[in-house]
Formats: C-alpha cells, sequence, structure tokens
C-alpha cells in the first residue's frame, strides 16, 4: 500500500506548499534562514533524483508585518496587501541568495484565482511553469496578494497550492504545516485526539473534524482548507500529504519516518486530464490528418503539424479540436496548442520550419501527446 513516503519517492512532479507559519518566527517575525536553508538542501536532493519540484510559498503577508509596524496579521484588506507587497520582495530575495548555493535558480511566478480559472491566462501559466521546469529551474509560486481583491482572494495558499498541483499534473503535494497531520479534532486543544496516518476520502464525518479556520496563528487556513485541497488534489489524481514542517529538512525526516497523514489519490493526473479531454462534446475546429498521422497518434505520439492536410474552424489555442483521419471519419480529439490562424500557416510544415513561418516557437506539437485522446 502506498505510503506518505513512496507517494514522494515515486512522484515525478511534486508540489510542496509551504506555510507562513515555518516561513516566519511567531516571535520575532524574522525569516528562519537556517530552515528555509535546510529545505533548499531537500529539494536539491529531490532534483538531483528525478523529480521536478513545484513550491507554492506563503510568508508574503506575514514577512512584510515587522517592517511595516504590524505586531498582529493585519485585517483589513489593503493593510495585508501593503505587507505582502513589502514582504514578497524579501520573500523572494531569501529564497534567490539561499537556494544558490545549491546552484538551483529559481523563478518566481504569482497567480490569482483569474489566471487558474481563465483560458489563456491559465494555459500561460502552465506554460511558464512547465518552461522553467525543462531548464531545471524551481518555480516558486505564491498568490498575487497585492492585487486580488477580497471575493476573488484564496487567502490561503492551501486551496492555491492544490490548484497548481492540478495545473500541472502533479503526482504529490506536500503540505508542510505546524501540524504533522489530520486528527479526528484539533489537538492543540484535545490532548486525547486520534491521529490518522491515512485518509482514503473526505468524507461530511471527515471535515467535521477539522473545525473552523484558524485566524491566530501566522497562518490563516486551519484544517478545513486542507481538506478542502485534498479534494482538489483527489480529483486531479494527485495524492496529498500534510506533515509537520517545523523541523529543518523535513522531507529527509520524512524519510527517516516521521509520521504524516496520506490522502491517497486513486487515479493518476494523466488519466483524469484525459477522461476530461474524453468527455468534452463541442470542438472548436477540425483538423484532417493523413494516414501517418494517425498512425502515429495510435503509438502514442504528439500531431505535428506535418501530418495536418486541412485546418477548419475558428478555434483559440487551447480549444478542443476533432481529428479526422484521411477516410473522413472521427478519428480522436484533443486540445490545440496554437489558435486557428496559425495553425493554419504551419499545416503540413515541418516543426523546424515553425519559427521562420510564425516568427515564435510555440509548443513543439500542434496537439501534445498529453492533451489527446483517440475515440
Ligand atoms: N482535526 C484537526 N487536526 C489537526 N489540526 C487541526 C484540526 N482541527 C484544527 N486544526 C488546527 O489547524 C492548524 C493548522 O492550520 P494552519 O495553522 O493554518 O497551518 P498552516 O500555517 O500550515 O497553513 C493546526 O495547528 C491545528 O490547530
Ligand atoms: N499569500 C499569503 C498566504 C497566506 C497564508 O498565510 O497562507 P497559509 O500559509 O496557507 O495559511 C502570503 O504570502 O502571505
Amino acid at each position: 500500500m502506498e505510503s506518505a513516503l513512496s507517494a514522494v519517492k515515486t512522484a515525478r512532479r511534486l508540489v510542496i506548499k509551504i506555510g507562513s507559519a515555518l516561513l516566519v518566527d511567531k516571535d520575532t517575525r524574522g525569516l528562519r534562514r537556517d530552515w528555509l536553508a535546510a529545505l533548499a538542501n531537500d529539494v536539491a536532493a529531490l532534483r538531483a533524483s528525478g523529480t521536478q519540484v513545484i513550491l507554492v510559498s506563503s510568508g508574503a503577508i506575514a514577512m512584510g508585518m515587522a517592517p511595516l509596524g504590524f505586531t498582529s496579521r493585519p485585517e483589513k484588506l489593503e493593510e495585508a496587501q501593503a505587507a505582502a507587497s513589502v514582504g514578497q520582495i524579501r520573500l523572494a530575495q531569501a529564497y534567490q541568495s539561499l537556494f544558490e548555493h545549491h546552484d538551483i535558480v529559481i523563478g518566481q511566478i504569482l497567480l490569482t484565482i483569474h489566471e487558474l480559472e481563465q483560458r489563456p491566462a491559465y494555459l500561460n501559466a502552465r506554460n511558464t511553469v512547465e518552461a522553467l521546469l525543462e531548464r531545471g529551474v524551481i518555480p516558486v509560486i505564491n498568490e498575487n496578494d497585492t492585487v486580488a481583491t477580497s471575493e476573488i482572494r484564496f487567502g490561503d495558499n492551501d486551496r492555491l497550492a492544490a490548484r497548481v498541483a492540478q495545473m500541472v499534473g502533479a503526482d504529490t503535494l506536500v503540505l508542510l504545516s505546524d501540524i504533522d497531520g489530520l486528527y479526528d479534532s484539533d489537538p492543540t486543544t484535545n490532548p486525547n485526539a486520534k491521529f490518522f496516518d491515512r485518509v482514503e476520502a473526505i468524507t461530511p464525518e471527515v471535515e467535521a473534524m477539522a473545525g473552523p479556520p484558524s485566524r491566530t496563528t501566522p497562518g490563516t487556513g486551519g484544517m478545513i482548507t486542507k481538506l478542502m485541497a485534498a479534494k482538489i488534489a483527489l480529483a486531479g489524481g494527485c495524492s496529498m500529504i500534510i506533515m509537520n514542517g517545523k523541523e529543518a529538512h523535513p522531507i529527509g525526516r520524512l524519510e527517516a519516518g516521521e509520521r504524516a497523514t496520506l490522502f491517497p489519490a486513486t487515479t493518476d493526473a494523466l488519466t483524469v486530464r484525459k477522461q476530461w479531454i474524453r468527455s468534452l462534446m463541442a470542438p472548436r475546429g477540425y483538423l484532417h490528418i493523413d494516414a501517418g498521422a494517425v498512425a502515429a497518434l495510435k503509438k502514442g505520439a504528439s500531431l505535428l503539424a506535418a501530418g495536418v492536410t486541412e485546418v477548419d474552424g475558428g478555434f483559440d489555442r487551447g480549444d478542443l479540436v476533432a481529428f479526422m483521419g484521411p477516410d473522413g471519419h472521427l478519428v480522436g480529439q484533443g486540445l490545440v496548442s496554437y489558435d486557428h490562424i496559425d495553425a493554419l500557416k504551419i499545416q503540413g510544415r515541418k516543426m523546424q520550419d515553425v519559427y521562420d513561418i510564425l516568427g515564435y516557437v510555440g509548443r513543439s506539437a500542434l496537439v501534445h501527446r498529453d492533451d489527446l485522446v483517440l475515440l
């Protein structure tokens, strides 16, 4: 049976969420520099073993409090946003300088719900993460607190991390928290609370264990937002782990047998994605493809522009298009990487020519193999 450790060890793509309470000392309000340096070590080890790591880091508001003279987390949105503005730049600086010691280049991405829910912003964000990972860069993601208004704000980074995990098709999401996992009631108030090392489903009974959101600690979410995150992650085919990250080297500690709560996914991210693509019913366009392309798709390849003989319809990048074989039959469908104007220009052409034709290099295939299904 999958354990929290194997969910980390076998992940090709791992999202690690770092809560505010870990990064910022609750008494001094300063950065826990040694802790972050040790985390950089863990991330370097994961990367060396071939795991792609994406970090979702809170801490902007907490880091901006001391410089602005706030002694508690500001209640007013504009004050929290001012703190985030001051704190985020410090946070990024800290990541940059501490990860540099391990020859790790980091890239900052600040997201709002908009980018996670609306195409083509979603596709741009996803492609940026892909481009960073291809180059060995560790993306460090936070909510863009300074522009997100209250109605469209996550506020906690648990759900943001789960949406990111879903967006990048991560296998496992690790929430590093100030608590080692889920108990049947809040263990900070009930010393007899029972710990779970595995939760198969987020039932109403499980949700009732989490209690209301916390507002007292440097973090914001409490256990309930972690369970909401688990629902999002599991729906995306991503397993989730809650573990205590307070002590240095949390990932190393997991390897040494430290306990954690695992929410195991019952399916993988790619299967979920393919099921979703299969369920889509309204193509915005048609790509007529030759016999060679049909054979390549059957072997699991991406659809290259070279195999396309005709482009029909007015579609945008990311829209659903259907593939028609040489005999006029429906072969499959997928999410296209170019809009119809550019697709028309590159149809039948080799990918090497795409730059000359379009003046930019898009994704290497017209429809990537992860974005298509045969019907
Ligand atoms: N059933 C529960 N199991 C574990 N923790 C719980 C539970 N109910 C409430 N909590 C509280 O949730 C807190 C974790 O949330 P939070 O402080 O927001 O963490 P983070 O900063 O990692 O986002 C714990 O410290 C604990 O007080
Ligand atoms: N984006 C906010 C995150 C808010 C926050 O503290 O989230 P969490 O650590 O999930 O409780 C920040 O950087 O301050």
